[in-house]
C-alpha cells in the first residue's frame, strides 16, 4: 500500500503507527478519563495488577487512578494539560520509567490522559544511563565541594603579619568588626592587606561557615557589573546566560560579600547598590521579582572616597552606608618595624612554593629593604623578594645585590638608604634614585642573554609599575596612560600576585 496522499490520512496513519509501536514496545498502557478514573488498560499492563494489590481487572478499571496506583501524577496532566514525557514512578509495584500524555477533543479540551510504562526495572534496563548519571552526579558533588572550599576564607588574623603598634591597632579594629554584622570599609593603598583582612574578618565572624565571595569592581566592565552583582533571570538573555545566573549577592547569601575597589563603582550602579544595602533584597536582571538576601558587606578602596564624594563621583548616601566601621590599613612605610617579620614570612613562603632554600638577608640587606618607599606595599615587597630569589644564585644576599635587583626591576629606590654595616657595599649612596631608563640598562646584559619572553615580561612590568607610580597607585588612570583596559591591567597585576 502506498502512502495516502492527503495530510489528514497521513497524520492518522502516523498516529496509529506510533500508538501501536508504544503499545508493543512499552511495558504497559492505561487510559484515564476526564475525572481521572481508569477506563482501560492493555494486556501488558495487566501483569502489574497483582503487585498493585488487585486480582481482577474489574477491581482496578473504573477506580480513581490515585486510589489504585500510588504516587501517580496522571491527575496533574489532566489539571495542567501538559504532558510529562519522562518521569520515574516508584510505588509498591516497583520503580518504572513512565510517560503521561493528555488527550484532547477536537476543540482542544482535555478529556483524558494516556499513561505509558516505558521501562520497568529501570535499574537493570537503564543501567548504563543510570551509571553515567551517578558519575555525573558524583562529579557535580565534588565540584560543589571544591567551590565551597574555595569560597571559605583563605586567611585568618594570624595571617596578618605585624607587631608594630599600627598593625596591632588594625587587627584590634578588625577583630571588633568581626563581632558585628555592620558594613566594614577598609581604606588603604594597594597591597596593604585589605583583602587579607576582609577574609580574616569573615573567618572570625558568626558567618564563617558560609560563603566569602569577592568582586573586584574595577576589573568588571561597567556594562556587566549589574549582572555580576544581582544575577540574571532565566530567559532574560540569549546565549550563555539563557538559563539565568546567580549574582555575587546571591552567592554570598548568609555569608560575606567583599567589594574590592568600591570607589570604582560606576554612578549608574551605585544607586542600585545602595538600594540593595538598604532593603536587603535584589532584583535579578530581566526579572520583576525581588529576592531577599542576607549579606554582610566588606568594602575596600585605595581611593579617597570622601574626595570622590566631593567631586560628585561617589554618592554621598552610599558612602555613609558603607562607612559604618571604617578601618584604615596603614602603608608599609608607616610600619617599617614590621618589614623584617614580613620578609621572614615571605621568604619562607617563596621557598616553600618554589622548592628552593629560603633567602638569608644580611642585616645591611634587611636595613636597605626597610628603608624603601614600598608604594606597592606588601605585594611589592613580595615581588621584590621573588625577584631576588630568582636572580641571586646564592641564598645569602647582601645589600648591593638587593639594590641592583630592585633597580633592574625598576623600583624607585630610596636615595639616601644606608646600605652598609660599616663596610663598603659598592653601591653609590649619593647616587640619585634609579630612573626607568637606568633600570632597563641594569637588566641582565652581556654575559647572560635574557630570553625574549622574560625580556618582554620585564619591560611590561616596568611600564606598568612606572605608570602606577606616575598615577599615585590609581589603576584606572594607569590603565588609561598605558592604553590598556583596566580589566587587562587587573589581570596582569593579579597574575603577579601570590
Ligand atoms: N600584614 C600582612 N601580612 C602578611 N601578608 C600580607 C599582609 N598584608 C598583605 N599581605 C600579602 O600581600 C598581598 C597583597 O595583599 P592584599 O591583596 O590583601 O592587599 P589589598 O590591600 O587588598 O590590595 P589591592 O587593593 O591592590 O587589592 C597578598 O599576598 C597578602 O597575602
Amino acid at each position: 500500500m502506498d502512502l495516502p496522499s492527503d495530510a489528514r490520512s497521513i497524520l492518522e496513519l502516523a498516529a496509529r503507527s506510533m500508538f501501536e509501536l508504544f503499545a508493543n514496545a512499552s511495558q504497559g498502557m492505561m487510559l484515564v478519563d476526564r475525572q481521572a478514573r481508569v477506563v482501560w488498560i492493555n494486556d501488558q499492563y495487566r501483569r502489574f495488577l497483582p503487585a498493585l494489590g488487585f486480582e481482577r481487572e474489574s477491581d482496578f478499571v473504573g477506580q480513581p487512578v490515585s486510589a489504585v496506583v500510588p504516587n501517580t501524577q496522571m491527575h496533574r496532566v489532566l489539571e495542567t494539560g501538559q504532558p510529562i514525557l519522562v518521569d520515574v514512578l516508584s510505588n509498591r509495584a516497583g520503580t518504572f520509567v513512565v510517560s503521561r500524555i493528555p488527550l484532547r477533543d477536537a476543540d482542544g479540551v482535555v478529556i483524558g490522559a494516556l499513561g505509558i510504562v516505558l521501562f520497568d526495572h529501570p535499574e537493570t534496563t537503564l543501567q548504563p544511563l543510570i551509571a553515567k548519571f551517578a558519575r555525573l552526579q558524583q562529579d557535580l558533588d565534588e565540584a560543589r565541594r571544591e567551590l565551597a572550599r574555595q569560597r571559605r576564607s583563605k586567611y585568618t588574623f594570624a595571617s596578618f603579619v605585624g607587631r608594630s603598634p599600627a598593625a596591632l591597632e588594625v587587627k584590634r579594629q578588625a577583630r571588633r568588626a568581626a563581632q558585628t554584622s555592620s558594613p566594614v570599609l577598609l581604606l588603604g593603598e594597594t597591597g596593604t592587606g585589605k583583602e587579607l583582612l576582609a577574609h580574616a574578618i569573615h573567618a572570625a565572624s558568626a558567618r564563617s561557615g558560609r560563603a566569602f565571595v569577592g568582586v573586584n569592581i574595577a576589573a568588571v566592565p561597567e556594562t556587566l557589573l549589574e549582572a555580576e552583582f544581582f544575577g540574571v533571570a532565566p530567559g532574560a538573555y540569549t546565549g550563555a546566560d539563557r538559563k539565568g545566573r546567580d549574582g555575587k549577592f546571591k552567592l554570598a547569601d548568609g555569608g560575606t560579600l567583599f567589594l574590592d575597589e568600591v570607589g570604582d563603582t560606576p554612578l549608574s550602579v551605585q544607586a542600585k547598590l545602595l538600594r540593595v544595602l538598604q532593603e536587603g533584597e535584589i532584583e535579578p536582571l530581566g526579572s520583576n521579582r525581588v529576592v531577599p538576601i542576607d549579606v554582610r558587606v566588606i568594602a575596600a578602596t585605595s581611593r579617597d572616597l570622601a574626595q570622590l564624594v566631593a567631586q560628585g563621583r561617589f554618592r554621598e548616601d552610599l558612602y555613609y552606608r558603607l562607612n559604618v566601621l571604617p578601618i584604615r590599613v596603614p602603608p608599609l612605610r608607616e610600619r617599617r618595624a614590621d618589614i623584617p617579620l614580613l620578609v621572614d614570612m615571605l621568604c619562607e613562603d617563596i621557598a616553600l612554593r618554589s622548592g628552593t632554600e629560603p633567602l638569608e638577608l644580611t642585616p645591611a640587606a634587611l636595613a636597605f629593604l626597610t628603608q624603601q618607599p614600598w608604594r606597592g606595599n606588601v605585594r611589592e615587597l613580595r615581588n621584590a623578594l621573588e625577584q631576588i630569589a630568582l636572580r641571586c644564585d646564592d641564598p645569602r644576599v647582601d645589600a648591593p645585590q638587593v639594590a641592583s635587583v630592585l633597580a633592574a626591576a625598576g623600583a624607585p629606590l630610596q636615595e639616601r638608604a644606608s646600605l652598609a654595616d660599616g663596610h663598603d657595599t659598592g653601591y653609590d649612596m649619593a647616587a640619585p634614585a634609579v630612573s626607568q631608563t637606568d633600570a632597563k640598562s641594569a637588566a641582565p646584559q652581556d654575559d647572560v642573554f635574557e630570553p625574549l619572553p622574560q625580556r618582554i615580561a620585564r619591560v611590561e612590568r616596568e611600564a606598568i609599575e612606572a605608570a602606577l607610580q606616575r598615577c599615585g597607585g590609581n589603576r584606572v588612570a594607569a590603565a588609561r596612560l598605558l592604553g590598556i583596559s583596566r580589566a587587562t591591567l587587573y589581570a596582569k597585576l593579579s597574575a603577579w600576585r601570590d
